[in-house]
C-alpha cells in the first residue's frame, strides 16, 4: 500500500482482478468525489486494488526574485532541485486523503504519479501500462464559460481513445456522469446512478456516441486543461505565479474568475429562478439563459428585448467581473511578490547565516592564532628582555673593561716613562759604577790616600754648590722634606737632571773639610746592587747627595700601617737575602768595611722594591759622639737603636764585621714579627720552643710559609748570638739559607709588585 509506482512497475499481463484508476488531480476537482463516489456506491470490489494517478507538466520555468520566471537551464542546478523537491512535496500531500479514504475502507492502492508535456497522453499510457479496468474522473460542474472556451477536457478525452479493457467513469457532483461503455450518453444530474445499476446505464459503443456524451461539457479542471494552459493555470493557482505570468493570464482562466466573481450578483438578479441548492453557478447559468431565451422566444415580440437585456446585463456582469479580476490581480501580485521577497529574505538570512558561520569559524581560527602569536610575542619579548639585559651587562662589562685599559693603558705610559727614566738612570749608574769601581781599585790597591786628589776620582762624584743644593731642594722647602735621622735633616731634590735624597749634615759634627771629602770620595767607591749609591757632596755645607729610595725606608714600610701597603712574606725573604749580600759585599773587602749602623730605617726600597743599605761609613764620616739635636732628643730611638748594636762591640768597643750579623739578626726576626728589637730574641726563641711561631708572625705580611719562617727565624736567633764565634757567617750559613728559601718561595718572590 502506498507506493510510488514507476514506468519500471509495469505490468504486461492482463489483469484477474480490477485495477480502479482515479485521476488525480488539483483545484476544485481533485478525484476525491469520484473515489468516495465509488467506495459508496459498491464500485470498487474487495480484490480490486486502487491506483491513484496523477500527471504533471514537467518543470520548465523557475520563478525569480523580479516576480518573473526563468527557464531552468538559466538558474543554478541547486535552485531547481529544490524547488522540484518542494513542488513533489506538496504534489504527494495531495495524495493524503486519498489515502487515508482507501485505509478506512481497506482498499490497497498506489500512488502513480509522473511528469510528462501531455497530460491527456501520460493517462493513456499508465492506464495501458498499469492495465486499469476502470478509470475513474471527476468532472466539475458544468459552467456557461467553460461551454463558450470550447476546449476538450481530458475525461473526453480519455473516454474517447481509452483503451478497449478500461471503462471511463466520469463523477459529477457525487452521481455518475457517464461511462463509455453505455450505449446512450447521460449526462446532468438526472444521469446520476448507484453502482449497482451502473451496469444498466448502456452506453453507445461507437465512439461517435460516446463523443456525443461528454463533448457537450467543457471540464477546466487542472487535469482537463492541455498543456499550454495547465502551465498557465498552475502558475495562477500554485505557488509560481508571478507578476508577468498573471498579466499574461489567458481569457480562459480571467472566465472563470469572472464566473465565480460573476456568481453573487447573477444570483440576486434572477432570485426567483436560480436554486439556492448547491448546483454549480455556471451550469445553472447555462441552464436559466436557454429557459430564459425558450420563454422570450415563447412570448413573441418581447423576446428580442428581453434577450438585449440579458445580453446587456451578462456584459455588465462581465465588466465587473473583469475589474475585479484586475483587483484581484494586483492584490495577489502584491501578495506574491511580497511572498517572494520574504523568500528572498529568508534566502538571505539563510546565506548571511552561513557566511555569519563561516565568519564565526575564522574568527576562532583567527583568534587562536592570535592567542599563539601573542604567547610567542610575549616569549620573544622575555627573550629579548633576558638579551637585553645580558647586552646591558656585557655593555657595562666592557665599559669597565674600557675603563680597566685606558687605567692600564695610563699605568702603562707611566711604568714606560719610568722605565725610560729607569734606563736612562741605570745607564748613569753603570757609567758611574764603571768609574767606581775603577776609584775602587784604586782604592783596594792602596792608592787610596795617594790618589784621593787625583783627577780620576776627583771626577767621579758630584761636587757641588750649596746654590745647586739650595736650588735642587727648592731651597729646602718643608714639602721635599723626607725625614731626619742621627746626622741631619734629609731633602729630596732634582739635581744634574737626576732626582737625589740630599743629607743635610749637622755642621757641628761634621769633621774637618779635608777629612770629610777623603771620607766622601771613600764613600763614592762604594758600588752595590744593594747599596744606596753616593753620588756627590756639597763639601762646604756638608750636604750628601744619595740616589732617590722612591718607597722610602724599611722601617716606614713596617710600622706606618694605613700609609703604606704592609710588604708581604715573600718580600721581607727577598729582603733578607739583599741586606745579607750588601753586608757580605762590604766584609769582602781586603780592609773588611764595617756598617756599624744597620736597622729598618737605614734599609731603603727603590721603585721595585728591591732594598739597599744606606749611611754605610757614615760613623766614620761622623763621630759617634755628634748627632743632631732633633735625634738625639730621641732617647727612645736610641734606645731603639741600641737593640741593634752588638753586645760583643759594648764589651770591646771593637767593631767587627759579626756585629753586622748580629744587627741582621735582628733585622730579620723584626721583619718576621714586625715586633721592637728590644726583646725580640727572647720572644722568639720563646716561641720557637714551643712551636708557636705562627703566633708572633706580622699577618699583615700574609699567609707566612711556616717551614720558611721557621728557617729564617732560627737563623736571625743564631745571628743574634751574644758571642761573636757562635754566630752564623755570612758566605757559609746566612746567605745559603736564606737563599733555599728564596728559591722556596718560588716565582712569586720573582714576580710580585706591590700595589701602593
Ligand atoms: N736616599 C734616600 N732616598 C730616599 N729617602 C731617604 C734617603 N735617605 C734617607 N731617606 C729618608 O730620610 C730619613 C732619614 O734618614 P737618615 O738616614 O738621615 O736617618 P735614619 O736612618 O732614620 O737614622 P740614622 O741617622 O740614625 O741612621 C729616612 O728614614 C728616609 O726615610
Amino acid at each position: 500500500m502506498g507506493e510510488v509506482r514507476s514506468e519500471a512497475d509495469e505490468d504486461t499481463i492482463l489483469p484477474e482482478a480490477r485495477r480502479i484508476g482515479v485521476c488525480v488531480g488539483k483545484g476544485r476537482s481533485k478525484g476525491l468525489g469520484a473515489l468516495k463516489w465509488a467506495i459508496e456506491n459498491g464500485f470498487i470490489p474487495a480484490e480490486a486494488h486502487v491506483y491513484l494517478l496523477h500527471v504533471r507538466p514537467p518543470v520548465r520555468l523557475i520563478p525569480n526574485p523580479l516576480g518573473g520566471k526563468v527557464p531552468i537551464e538559466h538558474v543554478s542546478s541547486e535552485t531547481v532541485k529544490k524547488y522540484k523537491e518542494d513542488r513533489l512535496m506538496k504534489t504527494m500531500k495531495r495524495f493524503d486523503e486519498y489515502a487515508q479514504l482507501c485505509m478506512r475502507h481497506t482498499i490497497t492502492y498506489d500512488v502513480c504519479y509522473s511528469e510528462n508535456d501531455s497530460v491527456h497522453q501520460e493517462l493513456l499510457n499508465q492506464i495501458s501500462k498499469l492495465m486499469i479496468t476502470d478509470l475513474l474522473l471527476e468532472k466539475p460542474s458544468q459552467s456557461f464559460i467553460s461551454r463558450v472556451v470550447g476546449s476538450e477536457s481530458i475525461s473526453s478525452y480519455l473516454s474517447k481513445n481509452a483503451p478497449s479493457f478500461c471503462k471511463v467513469v466520469i463523477i459529477r457532483n457525487n452521481r455518475l456522469y457517464s461511462t463509455n461503455d453505455s450505449g446512450s450518453s447521460s449526462s446532468g444530474p438526472s444521469m446520476s446512478s448507484p453502482a449497482g445499476s451502473m451496469k444498466s446505464v448502456s452506453m453507445a459503443s461507437d465512439s461517435s456516441t460516446r463523443n456525443a456524451n461528454i463533448v457537450e461539457v467543457l471540464d477546466v479542471s487542472e487535469f482537463a486543461i492541455p498543456h499550454d494552459i495547465e502551465i498557465t493555470s498552475q502558475r495562477s493557482f500554485t505557488e509560481s505565479s508571478t507578476l508577468e505570468v498573471l498579466s499574461s493570464r489567458n481569457s480562459l482562466q480571467e472566465i472563470e474568475y469572472a464566473q465565480a466573481d460573476l456568481k453573487p450578483d447573477f444570483q440576486r438578479a434572477h432570485q426567483g429562478v436560480v436554486p439556492s441548492s448547491g448546483f454549480e453557478f455556471s451550469l445553472l447559468q447555462h441552464q436559466v439563459t436557454e429557459r430564459n431565451l425558450s420563454h422570450c422566444w415563447s412570448q413573441g415580440g418581447e423576446a428580442p428585448e428581453k434577450f438585449q437585456m440579458a445580453e446587456e446585463m451578462v456584459e455588465t456582469a462581465m465588466r465587473k467581473v473583469a475589474e475585479y479580476q484586475r483587483q484581484r490581480d494586483a492584490a495577489l501580485c502584491e501578495a506574491k511578490t511580497a511572498s517572494y521577497r520574504a523568500f528572498c529574505y529568508q534566502k538571505e538570512l539563510e546565506e548571511l547565516t552561513a557566511v555569519a558561520q563561516l565568519a564565526f569559524k575564522d574568527r576562532e581560527i583567527l583568534d587562536k592564532k592570535l592567542h599563539e602569536e601573542i604567547s610567542v610575542h610575549n616569549a620573544t619579548k622575555k627573550e629579548l628582555e633576558t638579551t637585553r639585559r645580558t647586552l646591558r651587562a656585557f655593555v657595562r662589562k666592557a665599559e669597565i673593561a674600557v675603563k680597566e685599559c685606558q687605567i692600564e693603558k695610563s699605568r702603562c705610559e707611566e711604568v714606560s716613562l719610568d722605565l725610560k727614566e729607569h734606563i736612562k738612570e741605570l745607564e748613569r749608574k753603570l757609567q758611574l759604577r764603571k768609574v767606581g769601581e775603577l776609584a775602587e781599585e784604586m782604592c783596594s790597591e792602596g792608592l787610596a790616600s795617594e790618589a784621593s786628589g787625583s783627577r780620576e776620582v776627583q771626577n767621579v762624584w758630584w761636587e757641588c754648590s750649596f746654590e745647586e743644593i739650595q736650588k735642587a731642594t727648592e731651597n729646602f722647602s718643608e714639602k721635599n722634606k723626607l725625614g731626619y735621622g742621627t746626622y741631619g735633616q734629609v731633602y729630596k731634590g732634582t739635581l744634574r737632571q737626576t732626582t737625589v735624597a740630599v743629607k743635610v749634615l749637622a755642621q757641628e759634627g761634621i769633621l774637618d773639610h779635608a777629612e770629610f771629602q777623603k771620607k766622601i770620595k771613600l764613600m763614592t767607591c762604594l758600588h752595590h746592587p744593594h747599596l744606596v749609591m753616593l753620588l756627590g757632596a756639597c763639601l762646604d755645607k756638608g750636604c750628601l747627595i744619595y740616589e732617590y729610595m722612591n718607597n722610602g725606608s724599611l722601617e716606614q714600610r713596617l710600622y706606618n700601617e694605613g700609609v703604606t701597603t704592609p710588604l708581604p712574606w715573600f718580600t721581607r725573604f727577598r729582603i733578607c737575602l739583599e741586606v745579607a749580600r750588601a753586608l757580605l759585599f762590604l766584609h769582602s773587602y781586603p780592609q773588611p768595611i764595617v756598617h756599624k749602623n744597620l736597622k729598618l730605617s737605614n734599609v731603603l726600597l727603590d721603585h721595585q722594591f728591591v732594598s739597599k743599605l744606606t749611611d754605610t761609613r757614615m760613623v766614620e764620616v761622623m763621630p759617634s759622639n755628634s748627632t743632631s739635636g732633633a735625634a738625639a732628643a730621641e732617647e727612645t730611638q736610641l734606645t731603639g737603636k741600641m737593640a741593634y748594636v752588638d753586645p760583643d762591640y759594648q764589651r770591646t768597643a771593637v767593631w767587627t764585621c759579626d756585629a753586622d750579623v748580629y744587627s741582621l739578626g735582628v733585622l730579620m726576626l723584626q721583619l718576621l714579627t714586625k715586633r721592637s728589637p728590644l726583646g725580640i730574641a727572647a720572644l722568639m726563641e720563646k716561641v720557637l720552643d714551643s712551636e708557636q711561631l705562627d703566633k708572633v708572625l706580622d699577618k699583615s705580611a700574609g699567609k707566612w710559609p711556616l717551614r720558611e719562617a721557621r728557617a729564617v727565624a732560627s737563623l736571625g736567633l743564631r745571628c743574634m748570638n751574644s758571642r761573636p764565634e757562635d754566630r752564623p757567617t755570612l758566605s757559609n750559613d746566612v746567605l745559603p739559607v736564606l737563599e733555599s728559601v728564596q728559591k722556596a718561595s718560588g716565582i712569586l718572590l720573582q714576580t710580585f709588585i706591590p700595589h701602593e
